[in-house]
């Protein structure tokens, strides 16, 4: 295990204060902190070798080229991808799931079913309602239960031959809820569908190993991962990147044009139009790279202790309801104190230097289940500590007694 003041220690941001009190930073669903190593990738990057890619004659062209290729490969290596033109660079998780939907609209009819889960983050929801709009196609949806968790009985009953897409993500970004995606992606592909998993929440916390799960897609942001915002990733079967017509047109995308015809580059450049981000596709694989040497089962039972630690501190608290109550969760925890709206819990704890989230965290569906109008969110990272959540436990109960 990792002694936690070492890691600390990389990341500079965990040492200001915030209304001159030390920042307690436990809003990493929403984007994690960044370390000093992949902060010194971007200087180095801006610094030493900042030239465009693929096409340059000089050397630094070459030298970014390489550093970009190798960030590529590092990406496949990570989530076990079979190819590294598998791995296709953009800005997000939500860039990613809009190519793939965008490409689907090419290869769905009326009256298709595509299956998505009451846990979506709205990014993993919106790009499939336009694809339905713009095809015929039917959005159906696994509906949740009380503790946060899908209910697979009713996944099963969705399914059928016209089900050509399932997508769901592997932990929802306002419960901490760990699908079951294998068991997903099996059913979804027993009918005949392509599976998308949006791992944007899951990266973190997890390593992926898509030849594994065998799923069709699956979609990563840099900055949820300890990298830079503005990059991200999708990972798609060969079989099925070579079906999808690309996505955006201009230039790297190409092999060939003509003012009659213009035939595209093949994998991955057909679907990276455009001057890339060069930087942060670099310092993403670093954050790679970062991840893995503190190891991710070091990572996953820390958090664990973290989850729990905190779990049974907030219970204490009387009037709070934790949302979201899996057996199978990451360390995220949604609550909200009784007759007392989370925005103004939320705004209380930054005035104590405590950074949560508060609102519908982008996943209006679940506040609608819950007939609420969204939670204060905890999110723990593996630089989190028991005397930080101690810190936010007294700080909710501040909020409490100034706000009841
Ligand atoms: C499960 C999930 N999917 C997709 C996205 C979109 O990722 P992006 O394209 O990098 O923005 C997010 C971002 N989630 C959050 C962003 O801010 N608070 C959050 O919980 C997410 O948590």
């Amino acid at each position: 295990m990792f002694k936690i003041e070492d890691i600390r220690k990389d990341f500079p941001i965990l040492s200001r204060k915030v209304h001159g009190k030390p920042l307690v930073y436990l809003d990493n669903g929403a984007t994690s902190q960044t370390p000093i190593q992949v902060i010194n990738t971007i200087v180095d990057y801006y610094s030493n070798y900042n030239a465009n890619i693929h096409r340059g004659v000089h050397t630094l062209s070459q030298e970014a080229t390489d550093k970009y290729e190798t960030a590529r490969y590092k990406i496949q290596n990570h989530f076990n991808a079979k190819h590294a033109h598998e791995i296709i660079l953009t800005s997000g998780t939500t860039e990613s799931i809009n190519l793939v939907a965008h490409g689907f609209a090419s290869l769905l009819k009326k009256n298709d079913e595509v299956i998505v889960s009451s846990l979506e983050h709205h990014s993993n929801i919106v790009p499939w309602q336009m694809l339905c709009e713009k095809t015929g196609a039917f959005l159906k949806v696994i509906p949740m239960n009380d503790e946060g968790d899908l209910v697979m009985e009713e996944y099963d009953k969705l399914l059928s031959k016209k089900t050509k897409l399932v997508f769901v993500n592997h932990i929802s970004n306002a419960l901490g809820t760990i699908n079951p995606i294998k068991y997903i992606i099996e059913k979804g592909h027993q009918v005949g569908a392509a599976v998308l998993i949006d791992g944007a929440q899951a990266c973190p916390h997890i390593k992926p190993d898509v030849q594994e799960l065998d799923v069709d897609f699956y979609v990563a942001s840099a900055h949820k991962m300890c990298g830079p915002t503005g990059v991200g990733m999708l990972y798609g079967k060969e079989s099925w990147l070579k079906k999808l017509p690309p996505y955006q047109g201009g230039g790297e995308m190409i092999a060939e044009v003509t003012f009659e015809k213009t035939t595209y580059a093949n994998l991955p450049h057909k679907f990276e139009a455009g001057t890339p981000n060069i930087c942060g596709g670099i310092a993403f694989g670093t954050a790679i790279d970062y991840l893995n040497n503190i190891g991710f089962d070091n990572i996953a039972t820390y958090e664990h202790e973290l989850l729990e630690y905190a779990t049974k501190k907030l219970l204490e608290i009387e009037g709070l309801k934790i949302y979201g109550t899996s057996k199978n969760k990451t360390s995220v925890i949604s609550f909200n104190l009784n007759g007392i709206h989370p925005y103004d819990v939320g705004t209380i704890l930054d005035k104590l230097g405590i950074a949560v989230r508060t609102g519908h965290h982008c996943a209006q569906p679940i506040m609608a289940y819950y007939k609420i109008p969204g939670t204060v969110r905890a999110s723990f990272a593996f630089y989190n500590t028991k005397e930080e959540i101690d810190v936010l436990v007294e700080g909710v109960k501040k909020a409490k007694m100034m706000l009841s």
